[in-house]
């Protein structure tokens, strides 16, 4: 993906940002902000959230898709997800959160990738979870 779509995503990322300082994550210490865009224009942003219990943890990502679906968006609503962390590189969402993208999100989405500094990944969901098992797969 090219230097535009990074430019134009850049204010998506900000909301990832933002919603980055919202964070739970007193067991990792390890903040992420993701924020994701629907066809009508509404934004949406999620933060991990974690727990005692460390298999609970829910990542950036599928904070701001869930909060999306639980205020009635479904696959075919959404045009862009940002996601942001305190990496040395641009964040690389978790395969859970590949899977459930991959579930909502049309393949050619564009997701852009960033840290705290300037790194930026503009890249797809196709790219992100290639040959990924989706609702097609179960023939409904
Ligand atoms: O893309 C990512 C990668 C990690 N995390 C969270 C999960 C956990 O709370 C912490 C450390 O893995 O960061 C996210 O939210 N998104
Ligand atoms: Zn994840």
């Amino acid at each position: 993906m090219n230097t535009a779509s990074i430019t134009e995503l850049e204010p998506l990322l900000e909301r990832a940002r933002q919603a980055r300082l919202r964070a739970y994550a007193p067991y990792s210490k390890f903040f992420v902000g993701a924020a994701v865009q629907t066809r009508d224009g509404r934004i949406f942003e999620g933060c991990n959230v974690e727990n005692a219990a460390y298999g609970l943890c829910n990542c950036a990502e599928r904070s701001a898709l869930f909060a999306a679906v639980s205020a009635g968006c479904r696959p075919g609503d959404f045009v862009a997800l940002a996601v942001i962390g305190e990496c040395e590189g641009p964040i690389s969402p978790c395969g859970a959160c590949r899977q459930v993208i991959f579930e909502l999100c049309e393949g050619d989405m564009p997701v852009l990738l960033g840290n705290l500094q300037q790194a930026r990944q503009a890249t797809t969901v196709a790219t992100l979870l290639p040959g990924g098992f989706g609702p097609s797969d179960l023939g409904h």
